[in-house]
């Protein structure tokens, strides 16, 4: 059994990471869905409330909260497959509780780009108003590396630098993903 798990800042490649995995029949968990439903089990819209019920979770339940709900998922997951990928990392708290639960198993991938390399990546997608200057996508910035995902990348097992070609970063996530456990 192995647990991937992705970490990286906005626009680093993390969601192409993901459709890599899906793309070899490899179950993703993304850690936001846990948030989703819990806005929708308190009846409100994810779309507003998101950031609000991340920040209560943490504080009702422990800054661990999100990936604590995450592990389920991510065992009923590996009912069925050998790897599994966790999208959504945050903290370095984070990581320490995927290293508890699946100790030698688990891997933490980090994903780099430089910021202006994320900018544009961003900007092609359109999710984000980047605005000039990439302003938008520094206060994202920020606001992830306050949770500690700072922390987290530089916890990293394997850091891959996604700055060339998406066809190079998708063969280099593939050969991760398929590669035999050290
Ligand atoms: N090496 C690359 N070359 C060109 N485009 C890329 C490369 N890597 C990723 N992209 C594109 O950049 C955009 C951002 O990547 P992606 O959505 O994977 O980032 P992310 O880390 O999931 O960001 P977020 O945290 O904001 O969801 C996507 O449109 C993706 O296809």
């Amino acid at each position: 059994m192995r647990v991937i798990g992705t970490v990286g800042l906005p626009g680093s490649g993390k969601g192409e990471a993901a459709t890599v995995a899906r793309e070899l029949g490899i179950p993703v968990v993304t850690m936001g869905d846990v948030i989703r439903a819990e806005c929708r089990r308190r009846g409100l819209d994810p779309a507003d409330h998101h950031g609000e019920i991340a920040q209560r979770l943490r504080e009702e339940e422990g800054v661990t909260a999100i990936a604590e709900r995450s592990l389920p998922l991510v065992e009923e997951a590996l009912n069925d497959a050998g790897t599994v990928l966790v999208d959504g990392i945050r903290s370095d708290v984070e990581v320490e509780r995927f290293e508890e639960r699946f100790g030698e198993d688990f891997t933490l991938v980090a994903v780099t780009a430089p910021f202006d390399l994320r900018v544009e990546r961003v900007g092609v997608r359109g999710r984000d108003n980047v605005g000039d200057g990439g302003e938008a996508l520094e206060a994202r910035d920020e606001r992830e590396l306050g949770f500690g995902m700072g922390a987290a990348i530089d916890r990293a097992d394997v850091t891959v630098e996604n700055t060339g070609t998406l066809a190079a970063f998708r063969r280099r996530v593939r050969s991760i993903l398929e590669g035999e456990r050290a």
